[in-house]
């Protein structure tokens, strides 16, 4: 199986771009990249904000409370191991338990491809991810959670789901019936089945597993990028593609809440997500616009006083040229390493459309950042031209810039032949196979992270 099943032109668009760049890589590790991406990570991180706790203090909840749930599901005495990250001391990491002997009991309900890629991660359904489930289920019922592979499931399917189009996700407790999820005119939200083991062997994290303040759940690949931007405190700051926020939320608590955070979204509802994400850490350093990022440069622009950046920024763009310390750009992207990927849609016209997209917002990161600054470039893809080619590019267009080591380094090297040389490709990270492991730093999501300095004086 691979998530391109049904989408057999992106998968050869894959092939060719990887086999293309990299001659070294053969089709055997394609295939591996492909099924590696079909399988969710073994490891759950959190993302402690150290501004009202500590990790060991979070860590003790966290263990706490996936024993308690253990044993309310009859799992007694089922220990996950809750550890603190040895490089990321913001972060708590969770293994998986080995699940793979789990068989379906009880009906069976079918949830979309999205909503099955979360339950591997350890979420529980939600209402609106429910497309199929027979007649006759009450809540309290254990059943059975398949995901629809093939995307054909219509919304309130009673019957059973042919074989070959879904794929077993794991156990769990109905919680909301077919008359609350499918009746007329209704939008149902929250919970409709409590899972209480999957697959994955991922921990199931439900809302009330820790107070909302605490910590939040991230992958380790977004965890690194704050560390490689690593702002300070007082400094001013641009996250320029920022909601839902989660990356902007851990500036503001490595910058201990102090100094200034523009986050930008160009969708007015995200950025209301970004408001709430700092509502749930009472952070007060971020400031948030509407705004397209690729058109943010004021054109005419005065000479000003140095210390007068501080309330030009807070005015919101567009900004003056060299306006910030340090630039983060996590570009929007083809999101091919999102893992688990059970079914996916993505076009190679949606493929190609991200290089143009990401340069545009590249050039205005570097016009707006000061000379001496940082500017951290990030992906949560595997394609080339998306992660390498873009830093090839800009090396080749930006004269100003250099490229220095993205650390601290927990991913692995650059794709050989992509045209990097071997001591830029040991400068990037990249999260993505042919590096695979066993650990949390291997097994996690594909990400790409690039740091880049401008330099202080361009002759
Ligand atoms: C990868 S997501 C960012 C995730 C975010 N940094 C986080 O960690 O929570 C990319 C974001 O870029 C936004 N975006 C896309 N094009 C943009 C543009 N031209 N200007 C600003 N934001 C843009 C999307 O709305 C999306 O929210």
């Amino acid at each position: 199986m691979t998530p391109f099943m049904n989408n057999l032109e992106v998968e050869s668009y894959l092939k060719h771009e990887l086999l293309r760049n990299t001659e070294a890589c053969h089709e055997s590790q394609i295939d591996k990249l492909l099924s590696w991406l079909c399988t969710a990570p073994k490891f759950t991180t959190f993302r402690v904000n150290t501004l009202v706790s500590t990790v060991d203090e979070v860590c003790e909840i966290l263990a706490h409370h996936l024993y308690k749930q253990a044993a309310a599901h009859g799992n007694y005495p089922e220990i996950y191991n809750v550890t603190v990250h040895p490089k990321l001391p913001d972060t708590i990491v969770i293994g998986s338990m080995d699940k793979a002997n789990i068989r379906p009991q009880g009906k069976e309900v079918i949830v979309d491809a999205t909503c099955g890629a979360a339950v591997l991660r350890g979420a529980h359904v939600f209402a609106p991810g429910v497309m199929g489930m027979p007649a006759g289920i009450h809540c309290g019922d254990t059943v059975s959670v398949f995901a629809d592979i093939v995307g054909q499931c219509k919304k309130g399917f009673q019957k059973p789901y042919a074989q070959g189009s879904r794929m077993f996700l794991g156990i769990g407790v109905v919680r909301m019936e077919r008359k609350q999820l499918y009746a007329k005119d209704l939008k149902p939200a929250g919970v409709a089945i409590e899972m209480t083991a999957t697959i994955s062997g991922c921990p199931v994290i439900g809302a009330n597993c820790l107070p909302s303040n605490l910590a939040l759940l991230q992958n380790l690949p977004s965890i690194v990028c704050g560390h490689v931007l690593s702002p300070l405190q007082n400094e001013i700051i641009l996250d320029m593609c920022a909601a839902p926020g989660n990356k902007t939320s851990h500036l503001a608590m490595l910058m201990g809440d102090q100094g200034i955070i523009i986050a930008l979204d160009k969708t007015k509802s995200k950025v209301n997500n970004i408001v709430k994400r700092c509502q749930q850490f009472s952070l007060h350093s971020v400031h948030t616009f509407v705004c397209d990022s690729t058109k943010t440069i004021q054109k005419v622009a005065d000479p000003c006083d140095p210390k007068e950046r501080h309330n030009l920024v807070l005015q919101g763009p567009p900004f003056r040229p060299e306006s910030f310390d340090r630039i983060l750009l996590d570009a929007p992207c083809s999101a091919l390493g999102q893992r688990p990927q059970l079914a996916n849609r993505i076009t190679v016209n949606q493929l190609r459309s991200y290089p143009p997209l990401q340069r545009k917002l590249f050039h205005s990161a570097v016009s707006l950042l000061k000379p001496g600054g940082t500017l951290v470039y990030s992906t949560c893809t595997v394609t080339v031209d998306e992660n390498e080619g873009l830093v090839l590019w800009a090396l080749e267009h930006f004269l100003n810039l250099e490229l220095v080591p993205a650390e601290p380094l927990l991913g692995g090297p650059g794709l050989r032949r992509s045209g990097l040389t071997e001591e830029q490709r040991q400068c990037v990270q990249k999260f993505c196979p042919p590096i695979v492991g066993d650990d949390c730093d291997t097994d996690t999501v594909g990400f790409f992270i690039a740091c880049f300095r401008k330099k202080m004086q361009f002759l």
